[in-house]
Formats: C-alpha cells, structure tokens, sequence
C-alpha cells in the first residue's frame, strides 16, 4: 500500500507574500457570517459560537466568542474541539481579504492554558503566504485582548474553485459562492 505523504502546516519553501485584495473590507470592518447556521459564527445557529470576525490590517483577522455552557468538555472548560473550531473560523476568515475560496486542509493546533467557561477568547489570525494553492497561515487566542496566550495554531487552507461548496454542500448556487466572493 503507498502511504499519503507527510504533511504539514510549517512551509517547506519560501512562500509567495500574502496579497491583500484591492477590494478587501478596510481593515476594522465587522464581516458579515458567511452562513447563518455555521456553528462558528452563524448567528441563527441556537448553541453555536458566535463568532465575530473583524478585517484585521494587511492580511490578518481578529476574531472574539465567549465560552458557554454549551462548549464545555470537562466541567465549566471549553472543550478543544471547539477552541479548534474557533481557530478554523477566524483563519477561514483570511479569504475575506484574500477574495479566493478555501478550505481547510490541515490544522495543527497548541493548547497552551484551559479556557474556562465564561472566558472571552481573542483570537487573531495571519497569512504567511501561498505555495500554489496552499495558503499558510497562523493564529493566536488569548484569554483576554493582550491576555494570556492559550492557543496557537498554524493552518493549511487549499484554494478550490467556488464550484466546490455547490458540489459538495447543500442548498447552495454558484451565484451564491460568488456573491461571497465580493461582498461585504
Ligand atoms: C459561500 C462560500 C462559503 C465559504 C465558507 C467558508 C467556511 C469557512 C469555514 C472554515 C474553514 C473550514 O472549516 S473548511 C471545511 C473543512 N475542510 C474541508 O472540508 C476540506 C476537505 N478536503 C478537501 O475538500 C480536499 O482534500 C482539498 C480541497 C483540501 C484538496 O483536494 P484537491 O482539490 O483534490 O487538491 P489536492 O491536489 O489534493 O491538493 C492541492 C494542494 O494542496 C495540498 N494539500 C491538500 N491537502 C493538504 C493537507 N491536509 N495538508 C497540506 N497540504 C495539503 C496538496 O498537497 C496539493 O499541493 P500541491 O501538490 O499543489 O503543491
């Protein structure tokens, strides 16, 4: 049997620099959820984050959720997987500024401190540059605006084409994927 290669969120070349789009929300701008159901940062979602992102500058995002009692794990603490979900959110969120469709394809993450229920979790994320369609990027959440760190993470997202999420989604058009693409 051949095994897949082995794969990871650190760069293995010099990476193409991260251009921020002519047309990317200005840098303090609140972005919109990209779906109102997302467990991230959909707003109808009834246990899901909430999530706010905000355009960060050049091509960095800051994202802020507080922890409830319905993203705990053990007792009164956020259970990783969701911390992984709010890292994901807030890295997903760079194609706002980058306007190029990704998923993410690899996301290996540090779980520095516990993240008590009632804790509102900082994260901020940047784009380290591209090798094809890979995109490299890392993120932060702190307990705190300049608290202390609790999580890192470093990502691979994989552009694809906005084809993908009518593909292989539900309930979704082309029109809609492009009107994500230029909006807000
Ligand atoms: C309205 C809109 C809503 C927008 C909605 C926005 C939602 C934001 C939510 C946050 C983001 C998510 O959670 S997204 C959901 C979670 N992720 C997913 O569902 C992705 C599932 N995986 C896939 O669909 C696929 O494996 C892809 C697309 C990642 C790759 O498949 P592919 O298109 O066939 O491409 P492939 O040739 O395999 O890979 C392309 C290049 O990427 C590299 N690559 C692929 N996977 C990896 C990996 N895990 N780690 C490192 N590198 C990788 C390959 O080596 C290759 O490099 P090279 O040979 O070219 O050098």
């Amino acid at each position: 049997m051949i095994e897949p290669p082995t794969r990871s969120a650190t760069p293995q070349r010099e990476l193409e620099p991260p251009e921020r789009h002519p047309e990317a929300p200005a840098p303090g701008t609140v972005l919109p959820s990209h779906y109102e159901n997302c467990v991230a940062c959909g707003p109808s979602h009834p246990t899901g984050l909430r999530l706010v992102s905000t355009a960060g500058p050049e091509v960095s995002i800051s994202g802020e959720f507080t922890v409830t009692a319905d993203h705990q794990g053990a007792p009164g603490l956020a259970h990783g997987g969701v911390l992984a979900l709010a890292l994901d959110e807030t890295l997903g969120g760079l194609s706002w500024l980058l306007r190029r469709p990704m998923v993410t394809g690899r996301l290996e993450t540090d779980y520095i401190r516990p993240v008590p229920v009632g804790t509102t979790l900082f994260l901020t994320a940047r784009c380290l540059g591209f090798a094809g369609r890979r995109m490299y990027a890392k993120a932060v959440g702190r307990l705190g605006p300049e608290g202390s760190v609790a999580l890192r993470a470093s990502a691979v997202f994989v552009v694809v084409p906005p084809e993908h999420f009518v593909e292989h989604g539900t309930d979704m058009t082309t029109e809609q994927v492009h009107d994500y693409e230029v909006n807000p």
